[in-house]
């Protein structure tokens, strides 16, 4: 079957690198803005009988998940013979719970939205917290591709002896896979979050640096509360001024402000969402990810 990718509106970029590395066609989704906002989708170019991927950046996803549905029902309406979704950042992961009476379980419902769309899916490290895989609430097949190796090729190119620091206990699967790539030790603060952007971070306690330099690593940064709080205790315990590594870099210039007034060295992130921290390229890791589905 001959696969094609349809990039949807500001991932062409991730397209271009998915098609060169998987050696098919990219076509980029036309949308037309009508001037009530409702929006109109336009595929290019013929996929009937093919494979079409559709990458997408979802950040700010309540206004790109439309486009991408419509996306997706055009091509089946078209005649496309299966249709996977190459997502970087799978939003809406965080919440997984009904942490008070009456709040809607996002995670449940946007992954029922998405499986009714696409056949497949392809991203890298989705927010798992209290959930130990996506098969929980996603009925598609999955891929998740995992950021670490990414990260530690490029410590062991720019950091010559990190100390890897995970700001809560939720990072610690990144922070250990980084680390143990690297060989280097790594410390797990405790975080104790009392609002959107209000958060407590701690040291445990008897935590060392040992000369080396701390390097602060979370799968996502979005207002930036997190790191510039766990940027702060790392400085206040001595360790000098943190690199902060984000997998997926929600935050807006504000975020950034409070993560270099925290005395952050260095932010930086894979390029999971275009921003201007993006450092740590993931294409060919995706296109890894995404060849497990191309078998015929
Ligand atoms: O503190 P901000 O940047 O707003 O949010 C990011 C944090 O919120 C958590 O879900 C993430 O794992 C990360 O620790």
């Amino acid at each position: 079957m001959n696969t094609m990718i349809l990039a949807l509106p500001g991932a062409e970029n991730l397209a271009q690198t998915l098609a060169s590395l998987l050696h098919c066609p990219a076509s980029m989704l036309e949308v037309h803005r009508f001037p009530d906002g409702e929006g109109l989708v336009r595929l290019r170019t013929g996929v009937e009988g093919q494979r079409v991927l559709l990458a997408a950046h979802l950040d700010h996803p309540d206004e790109k998940t439309l486009e991408l549905l419509f996306a997706a029902d055009a091509a089946r309406d078209l005649g496309a013979a299966e249709i996977g979704l190459v997502a970087p950042y799978l939003p809406y992961m965080r919440q997984d719970e009904r942490f008070r009476p009456g709040e809607a379980i996002t995670s449940r419902t946007y992954a029922r939205v998405l499986s009714a769309t696409v056949d497949f899916l392809v991203t890298v490290d989705p927010h798992l917290h209290r959930m130990a895989s996506l098969d929980q609430i996603y009925t598609v097949r999955s891929k998740v591709v995992a950021a670490a190796p990414a990260i530690a090729q490029w410590l062991v190119r720019e950091v010559p002896q990190p100390l890897l620091v995970g700001p809560d206990s939720e990072s610690e699967q990144w922070v250990a896979d980084v680390a143990g790539r690297l060989d280097v030790p790594y410390v797990i603060m405790t975080k104790e979050r009392r609002g959107d952007r209000d958060v407590q971070v701690r040291m445990p306690p008897g935590a060392r640096c040992e000369g080396r330099v701390p390097v602060l690593l979370d799968d996502i940064a979005s207002s930036g509360h997190t790191l510039a709080t766990a940027a702060e205790v790392v400085r206040d315990a001595g360790w000098g001024q943190p690199l902060c590594i984000a997998v997926h870099a929600l935050l807006d210039q504000a975020g950034l402000d409070l993560l270099h007034r925290a005395g952050a060295r260095r932010i930086v992130s894979c390029d999971t969402i275009p921003h201007p921290t993006n450092a740590i390229a993931l294409g060919p890791w995706l296109a890894e990810g995404v060849r497990g589905y191309l078998q015929d």
